[in-house]
């Protein structure tokens, strides 16, 4: 498997309407989409345009979000994971498993409407890695 595209930085924050005006008051940021909800991962999520990237925003989405644990270390939100595109998510799976490193869960359908899964931040340097499928119009 080679390394793919960094399709987003994933910031967790305690409010997505804060960090909104933060990234376009003082990042200048221009192009920031409607903020919308992802209950099955537990998380209410804005992605803001770089030109190369984007940042995902993610705010906790009822009690079992997985992002409560990480703002109650990092109330003030802080950088959480990092995503990586991969042409085939089940490839990438056994890719990562073989490497022995702990896959968390089963692909299941991100925020950009394609599989993704993370790979534990112990196995990875300390970074929580989200591998996700490249969208088909995008290949
Ligand atoms: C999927 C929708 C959207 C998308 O892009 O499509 C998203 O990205 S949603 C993002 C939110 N969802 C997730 O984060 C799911 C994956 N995360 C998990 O399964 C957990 O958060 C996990 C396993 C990474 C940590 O679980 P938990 O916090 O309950 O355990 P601990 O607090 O004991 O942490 C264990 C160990 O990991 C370190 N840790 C936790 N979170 C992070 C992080 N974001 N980055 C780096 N390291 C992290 C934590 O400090 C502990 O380390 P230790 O050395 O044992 O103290
Ligand atoms: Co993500």
């Amino acid at each position: 498997m080679n390394l793919g595209r960094l399709n987003h930085v994933g910031v967790a924050t305690p409010s997505i309407e804060a960090s909104i005006a933060l990234y376009r008051d003082v990042l200048g940021a221009t192009a920031i989409g409607e903020p919308f909800d992802l209950p099955a991962q537990g998380v209410r999520v804005c992605f803001v345009d770089t030109p190369n990237t984007q940042i995902e925003l993610i705010e906790p989405l009822g009690d079992a979000s997985p992002t409560r644990a990480f703002l109650e270390k990092n109330p003030a939100g802080g950088q959480h994971h990092l995503c990586y595109e991969v042409p085939d998510i089940h490839a990438a799976k056994a890719w990562f498993e073989g490497k022995g490193a702990r896959v968390l869960g089963e692909p299941r359908i991100g925020a950009h409407g394609t599989p993704i899964f993370f790979v534990h931040p112990r196995d990875m340097g300390g970074v929580l890695t989200e591998i996700m499928e490249t969208p088909k119009e995008a290949h």
